[in-house]
């Protein structure tokens, strides 16, 4: 995809959001937006701030400083709630519920409900639909509590770690569920996961969070564009000066090899290998460098972004 989406309604756009917790602040200073339309992947280590962002998006916290808003409304109004559904980890469903009622619920709750959806969901994993809720596995809860969030035929789908306790032929189900759905629909998704293999062929977007901040965001062909790995043999104890010249994201070595994921500066010369990364080769570089300079690319940054974040040319 060449041509970046920088235009259009933005369907989440965050502004200087923080997060202060007693302990601290989980998330800082986080401006960034995501287009609608898109397949984003959250990504970042344990305690990053993924599921705090999650939960200011779906007013479940407010902020402490800063704001975020969903195609334009604050997250609390009428106009978003309508338009967003949540899948939080935990899955608060009604235990004393059956599987039916919890759908007769959603659908008595959400105006544009669509039964038939919610329904498909439930019937491809098998789960009866006089079962109670308190009565299913994990993963059978799982499907039941993604129907409902699928049948509210929302315009933006949270997913906090959405597939985590199910077995992998399930996820691999939901998840090619998941992209038909918001492709027929051009449902936006922001969806937190580890499961870095699973982002690849699923999302158009991504944002690394790490320590409370964003490090990298933005459409991922632009990310890809803009990344190369570099290989070859180290000069005694150093990289090659000529490396330097890049901006280095994450630098290997092994015996007398080094790997690095560098941002080009210009042409990369040099006796070296150089590759475009895989997906989960420049998440990974991101998690593990996290004071490499940060990266918002233009389909990710909005107007007046403060210092600090670098921006590359469109
Ligand atoms: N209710 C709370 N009270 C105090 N601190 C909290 C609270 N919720 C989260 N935190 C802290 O805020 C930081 C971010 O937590 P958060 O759950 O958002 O991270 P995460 O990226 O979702 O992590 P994980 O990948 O482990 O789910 C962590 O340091 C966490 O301990």
């Amino acid at each position: 995809m060449s041509d970046f989406n920088y235009a259009g309604e933005p369907a989440l756009e965050a502004h200087g959001l923080g997060m202060r917790y007693r302990r601290g602040w989980a998330l800082q200073d986080c401006t960034f937006r995501l287009p609608a339309g898109r397949i984003c992947g959250l990504v970042g280590p344990n305690g990053a701030g993924k599921t705090t962002l999650l939960n200011i998006a779906a007013h479940v916290l407010k902020p402490t400083q800063g704001s975020l808003s969903l195609f334009g409304e604050a997250p609390g109004s009428v106009e978003s709630g309508r338009r967003t559904a949540f899948l939080a980890q935990e899955k608060p469903l009604f235990r004393r519920f059956t599987v039916a009622e919890t759908l007769r619920l959603g659908r008595e709750l959400n105006p544009g409900w669509d039964q038939r959806a919610a329904e498909d969901i439930v019937r491809a994993g098998n789960v009866p639909f006089d079962a109670k809720i308190g009565t299913l596995s994990g993963g059978q809860r799982t499907r039941v509590a993604v129907a409902l969030a699928f049948g509210k035929r929302p315009d933006l789908l949270l997913l906090d770690e959405p597939m985590s306790d199910l077995d992998p032929v399930v996820r691999h189900e939901l998840m090619g569920t998941l992209l038909s759905v918001a492709g027929e629909r051009g449902t936006t998704v922001m969806m937190s996961t580890h499961v870095l293999a699973e982002l690849e062929n699923v999302c158009d977007f991504l944002i690394v969070v790490s320590g409370g901040g964003v490090r990298l965001a933005g459409d991922v062909d632009e990310l890809m564009s803009v990344h190369t790995v570099v290989t070859g043999a180290r000069e005694g104890e150093d990289l090659p000066a000529g490396l330097g010249y890049h901006t280095l994201v994450e630098t290997r070595t092994s015996g007398r090899q080094f790997t690095a994921l560098i941002r080009p500066e210009g042409p990369v010369t040099g006796p070296w290998g150089v590759t475009v990364p895989s997906m989960e080769e420049l998440l990974l570089a991101y998690l593990r460098s996290p004071d490499a300079p940060p990266l918002i690319t233009p389909t990710a940054h909005v107007q007046g972004q403060a210092f600090g974040t670098r921006t590359v040319a469109a």
